[in-house]
């Protein structure tokens, strides 16, 4: 069943994007060269700043004057598995939460040493999709084997659903080393899932336009640090996951009324979805996205 309006669930999302739009912060990112422009725009674009750096002196040094951080793993080079080790001992030692795409997890040897060396200095948040929860928890040895039918490039082999003990089990094990024993899981796709170990949502909607974009995850990732710079993890799980729901939803109505118009000159694809995306994001209200369809499992 939907939650109701007033559910303080609800009311915690539209706060946090609230103070987002009235606060402007900044949530520095370590992130791939694939889609770094995209995360960047999306950060700006739901109220929050960006600051992308790949050293990590310099990322720690900004994290420093940040209250949350993102970490993603999408593309690597050689100095990255150095970095990565002392950017999250840096963000361990100052107990700053910090969101985690592990992109691709399971795939190559380096990726999998990052990752494994994560375990020791954790996220606070670790948003994927459902090929990635799964090779994540996999591998931090919190679900026996691997249920698995990834990892399939940077795409989903699994469906969500599959995906739903493993991201209970690794939210679990994240807040055991947060410092204030809050963490969260997402994992997109066609519904969203967001849990914190103990309760579990689901957010339908969207559009499958998102998967014909690349980047629709990791920017989800850059605007779930933005919000966790304001909320604590759950809330700030939930209220990126509702706002890309929103917001895409948004960006294919405005576009199918501008095609009505204009037949032969506008097409709705992924081309002019992108930048009409960028469009709702940032036009979206607090109240337009704690109104996002909102499951809670019970
Ligand atoms: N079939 C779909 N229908 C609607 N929204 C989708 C669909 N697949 C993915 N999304 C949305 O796209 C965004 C990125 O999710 P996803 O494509 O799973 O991430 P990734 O790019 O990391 O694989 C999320 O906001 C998710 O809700
Ligand atoms: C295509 C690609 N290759 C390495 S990282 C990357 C981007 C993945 O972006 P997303 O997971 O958001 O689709
Ligand atoms: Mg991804």
């Amino acid at each position: 069943m939907n939650m109701p309006a007033q559910d303080p669930i609800r009311l915690a999302i539209a706060e946090a994007v609230q103070q987002v739009h009235d606060t402007t912060p900044m949530a520095p990112s370590f992130t791939n060269f694939v889609t770094i422009n995209l995360v960047a725009n999306a950060q700006l674009a739901c109220g929050g700043s960006a600051a992308m750096s790949f050293l990590s002196n310099e990322f720690s040094a900004v994290a420093a004057l940040a209250k949350a951080a993102y970490i993603n793993v999408g593309t690597l080079m050689p100095s990255y598995p150095d970095a990565l080790r002392a950017i999250t001992a840096d963000l361990k030692e100052s107990g700053k939460p910090w969101v985690l795409d592990p992109v691709a997890a399971g795939l190559g040897a380096t990726r999998t040493n990052i990752l494994m060396d994560m375990r020791h200095n954790p996220p606070t948040i670790v948003r994927g999709n459902a090929s990635e929860i799964i090779a994540l928890a996999s591998m931090w040895g919190l679900i026996e084997g691997s249920s698995s039918n990834g990892p399939e490039g940077v795409e989903s082999a699994d469906d969500v659903q599959s995906a739903i003990e493993p991201a209970r089990l690794l939210a679990r094990f994240l807040a055991q080393h947060s410092p204030d024993g809050k963490a969260a899981v997402a994992v997109s796709g066609e519904t969203d899932l967001v849990t914190d170990g103990t309760r579990t949502f689901r957010l339908p909607g969207g559009s499958p336009l998102m998967t014909k974009i690349t980047g629709a995850g990791c920017s989800l990732g850059g605007v779930t640090a933005v919000y966790l710079c304001v909320a604590e993890p759950l809330i700030a799980a939930l209220a990126a996951s509702a706002l890309y729901n929103v917001a895409a939803e948004c960006a294919v109505r405005t576009l199918t009324s501008y095609t009505k118009v204009n037949p032969d000159t506008v097409a709705l694809g992924p081309g002019t979805f992108q930048p009409a995306f960028l469009d709702a994001l940032a036009a979206a209200t607090p109240e337009q996205v704690a109104s996002a369809t909102l499951l809670e499992d019970k």
